[in-house]
């Protein structure tokens, strides 16, 4: 089954009850047994939930895993897949990712032990120095948020494989329209639905794929046990927003690559951090992993002015300044003072992210629209 039809159809079957073509809402915490442990497979919401059951197997079929977990936001994934870990245990992550993900595992999973170390991720080769006989997981983004590093999947599961360790991807920016993982290597996929797979910024959720059964078994009792799970309505607006998640990701790259086009072509423009660049580090990388090179655009003006970053900010109207990525319309960012405060400047301007650097999110509007909005924001 090729990815447009995957969209439409894996995971999902007709109701058995109804024959309903969409999974139906099943809007219930409980559900009745016949007697003690003799049920149809569902006794309580936060465990199974038919809507939810029917989205985390859209999902495993979309990244070509055995196995999906959805929770109540990617954090909540995301707090799941380290809470596998114990005290003294190392997780080797890149240096530049999610603000909220360096927020959970340095003030949240440090508490409790665990060791994180933030390293560049360009030559991956590079991160082996890193591992130590306490090392269990690596942690990686791409394209990074917000700098758009690309990271060699490939590489990274060779050495994790050598070494032992799980290799975990944060697959947001991409969705498995873009690239699978797993079939690159990883062990988890992990995910914000709120973001390109959702696609309409109207629901928060996170998602975990994996093939293997006993790591699907350890997530699974994580899922239940810590009980961050996702309610039925809201797995609806993620099965019905993954529909259209082929045809939205073509408009999202074919906009991007003109949005980076017209910007690194502008006089005032010093910077522009988009995959599909020849001149990207990793652009080798990214054509060998990636089917496109998304709609996600970072860039910084000449000057490095943070006052000149916020006033082109303020100026956009079709880019609307607002946290978050990936829906049909078109937002804006800074993540010095937005996305990625949680993270402590020293360590951000180590990873190279400038406190004038603006990250856009390209809808699928008009480009020309988008691009005159640029044009008279940037001026
Ligand atoms: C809200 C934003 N990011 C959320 C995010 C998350 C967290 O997902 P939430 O659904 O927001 O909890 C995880 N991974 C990546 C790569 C992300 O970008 C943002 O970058 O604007």
């Amino acid at each position: 089954m090729k990815f447009g039809t995957k969209t439409i159809h894996a995971g999902v079957e007709p109701d058995p009850t109804t024959g309903a073509i969409m999974t139906p809402i099943y809007q219930t915490s409980t559900y009745v047994q016949r007697s003690p442990g003799d049920h149809k497979g569902y006794e309580y919401s936060r465990t199974h939930n038919p809507t939810r059951t029917a989205l985390q197997n859209a999902l495993a079929a979309l990244e070509n895993g055995n196995h999906g977990l959805c929770f109540a936001s990617g954090m909540a994934a995301t707090d799941c897949i380290i809470k596998m870990l114990k005290p003294g245990d190392e997780v080797i992550a890149t240096n530049d990712l999610y603000g909220g993900t360096y927020r959970i595992f340095t003030k949240v999973f440090q508490n409790y032990g665990i060791k994180f170390q933030f390293v560049p991720m360009g030559d991956i080769s590079s991160i082996e120095q890193y591992v130590t006989e306490n090392t269990k997981m690596v942690w990686v983004e791409t394209p990074t948020n917000p700098l758009l590093n690309i990271i060699d999947i490939k590489g990274a599961a060779e050495i994790c494989k050598r070494r032992n360790l799980l290799l975990v991807v944060d697959n947001t920016f991409s969705t498995p329209y873009l690239q699978t993982p797993l079939d690159l290597g990883a062990d988890i996929v992990m995910h914000s639905l709120t973001k390109y797979m959702a696609g309409h910024s109207d629901v928060v959720m996170g998602a975990i794929v994996v093939k293997d059964q006993e790591l699907a078994d350890q997530l699974a009792f994580l899922q239940n046990a810590c009980g961050g799970t996702p309610g039925p309505q809201d797995c609806f607006l993620v099965l019905r927003g993954i529909k259209t998640l082929h045809i939205r990701m073509q408009r999202h790259c074919e906009n991007g690559k003109a949005v980076a086009e017209y910007l690194r072509q502008h006089p005032k423009v010093e910077k522009v951090f988009w995959p599909g660049f020849e001149s990207h580090p990793n652009h080798q990388i990214a054509q060998e992993q990636m089917r496109d090179f998304g709609g996600m655009i970072s860039f910084v003006l000449k000057g490095d002015k943070q006052e000149d970053a916020i006033q082109v900010l303020e100026k956009l109207k079709y880019f609307a300044l607002a946290e978050s990525l990936g829906g049909v319309e078109s937002l804006c960012g800074h993540p010095a003072t937005m996305t990625h405060a949680s993270i402590p400047q020293v360590e951000r301007l180590k990873g190279g992210l400038s406190d004038s650097l603006i990250r856009l999110s390209v809808g699928i509007e008009d480009v020309e629209d988008l691009i005159a909005d640029l044009e008279q924001a940037i001026g």
